[in-house]
């Protein structure tokens, strides 16, 4: 499926992945951490805003008992490529010492964001920190990152859909997408 957004310049919607193929991945994923943190009561920690639907599916899958909380970040404002300025926007309210924390992230783009939140989780005296990513783009990574539980590895195209936004939009379409700019976007915007 094709969908052409109305927006300048005009963008293309490609379907990158179904909604079959992302619900494999996350169970593919909840077997992965029920089994790796069975008694370790682990603090799973949704980057916001992005990963909440990713979350929400994922914990729904698992086994065993955990606890949820919530970080924010913000790095791409409004456009597709990371500001690489990462600020803290909302602060987990759990105990964070001693706990086993589980990142959950909707993409590793650049990783800058995830290195800030490692950065972030660290300071707080953690048992163990790992990262659960839905989608890795290991073509942009400006640094070493180390994905536990990595769901689909993507080539380097910005994607929107199952909570991934461009400008804060299409988060709530419920299959992944790649947003292009539409091949003939140089004739539309000189039909102006
Ligand atoms: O690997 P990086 O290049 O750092 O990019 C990945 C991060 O950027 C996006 O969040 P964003 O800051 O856009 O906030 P959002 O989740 O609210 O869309 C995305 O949801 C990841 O959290
Ligand atoms: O490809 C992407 N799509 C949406 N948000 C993002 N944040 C980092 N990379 C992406
Ligand atoms: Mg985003």
């Amino acid at each position: 499926m094709t969908i052409i957004l109305a927006v300048k310049p005009p963008f293309e919607l490609k379907r990158l992945y179904s909604r079959e193929e992302i619900s494999e991945v996350v169970r593919r994923l909840s077997a992965q951490i029920s089994r790796d943190f069975a008694g370790k009561d682990p603090l799973v920690v949704g980057v916001l805003k992005g990963s909440v639907i990713f979350l929400s599916d994922l914990v729904r899958e698992l086994s065993i008992p955990t606890e949820i909380d919530f970080i924010g970040t913000s790095s791409y404002g409004n456009g597709t490529t990371s500001t690489g300025q990462i600020k803290i926007t909302a602060e987990p309210t759990a105990r964070l010492a001693g706990r086993h924390i589980l990142i959950i992230e909707d993409i590793v783009d650049t990783g800058l964001c995830i290195e800030a939140i490692m950065k972030y989780f660290s300071k707080h005296k953690p048992a163990s920190i790992s990262i659960c990513a839905l989608m890795d783009k290991p073509a942009r990574h400006q640094v070493r990152v180390k994905i536990a539980y990595s769901g689909f590895t993507i080539p380097d195209k910005f994607v929107v859909g199952y909570g991934l936004d461009f400008s804060q939009h299409y988060r709530h379409l419920p299959e992944i997408f790649t947003m292009e700019e539409a091949p003939d976007a140089g004739q539309l915007a000189s039909d102006d």
